[in-house]
């Protein structure tokens, strides 16, 4: 069973005045396989957020139908076993980020555990300002807290509408591997941010999404055709005809060659051809497209 299954989904927001409405969405279909990491990426005003909040119900799709969990969005069952971070968070400033837990746990029908929250704090670094009040935390805090949050009871889905907004380089790191725990446990995590570097290393899936349409969707690395291309560096001064006939084609950059190879044994292989004609390998990497040149001429092209 996916963990989110959504078909011919449309969403207009209704404008004032007879005015005609805005088209967030114009027709998605989308499944989320349970246990994946999916990242919903796309350029300002795509609907991102937009189908975010239609998976949750918090948005009531025009046509078509949102399955999640197995369930309506709607069910209170189904939505006690979603974590969510909203895009823009309201805490209260008055007060700590425990009773804050607590008073979520208590929404999310939970048994307040007070030595559970403080550890969920420790987890997402808030350890020391857990008796602080919100309103004294920066951005970055701020975010952490709606992390744990949404952490809280161990949810079979995770849905984070850019969960490291404000969040330092370092946190961006603690945040990850947390997210990558998650993955791990077996939640399934539903990802929308602009960081493609962290969409890129935390998710298996990624969808693209542009002007309320999916433009693509597919496993990571099927999108930035690097699976079967390699590029290799070998140390100066080895036999190019020699490298030549183990395989690799020269780039015109010294020492750079590239290889296709289907598979690690194939690769490997080549290698082993490479070095025993007496070749130093210096360097290895996919050559692929990164996400950034896939979901800008995927955009480019639809435009
Ligand atoms: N409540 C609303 N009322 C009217 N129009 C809205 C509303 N919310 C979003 N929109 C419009 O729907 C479209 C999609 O917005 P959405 O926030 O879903 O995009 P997004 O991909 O999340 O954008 P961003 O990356 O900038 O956050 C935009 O044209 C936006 O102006």
């Amino acid at each position: 069973m996916p963990a989110i299954e959504v078909s011919g989904l449309r969403k207009t927001y209704r404008r004032a005045f007879g005015r005609a409405g805005n088209d967030a969405l114009r027709g998605v279909d989308l499944t989320v396989p349970e246990g994946s990491a999916f990242g919903l990426i796309g350029p300002n005003g795509a609907g991102k957020t937009t189908f975010i909040k239609a998976i949750l119900g918090i948005v009531q799709p025009t046509a078509g139908t949102v399955r999640v969990l197995g369930g309506s969005p709607e069910d209170p069952r189904i939505r006690a076993r979603i974590g969510y971070l909203p895009e823009r968070l309201h805490l209260p400033g008055a007060w700590t980020a425990t009773a804050f837990l607590n008073t979520v746990a208590r929404l999310k029908g939970l048994r307040p555990e007070e030595a559970a929250h403080l550890r969920l704090l420790e987890r997402v670094g808030l350890a020391s300002a857990a008796g602080r009040r919100i309103g004294g935390y920066s951005k970055g805090m701020r975010q952490r807290l709606g992390l744990a949050a949404a952490l809280l009871g161990s949810p079979s889905l995770l849905v984070l509408d850019e969960p490291t907004d404000g969040i330092d380089p370092m946190g961006r790191v603690e945040v990850r591997s947390i997210l990558q725990e998650e993955v791990r446990r077996g939640t399934t995590l539903f990802l929308n941010s602009h960081l493609l570097a962290e969409t890129e290393r935390v998710c298996d899936r990624v969808a693209i999404l542009a002007d309320g349409r999916v433009l693509r969707e597919g496993r990571l690395e099927e999108l930035s055709r690097g699976g079967a291309r390699w590029a290799v560096r070998f140390a100066p001064g080895t036999d190019a005809g020699a490298l030549a006939s183990a395989g690799f084609q020269a780039t015109g950059s010294e020492g750079l060659y590239h290889i296709e190879a289907a598979d690690p044994a194939a690769l490997n292989a080549a290698l082993d051809r490479a070095r025993a004609a007496g070749a130093l390998l210096v360097e290895l990497k996919r050559d692929g497209q990164d996400l950034e040149a896939v979901l800008t001429s995927t955009v480019g092209a639809a435009a």
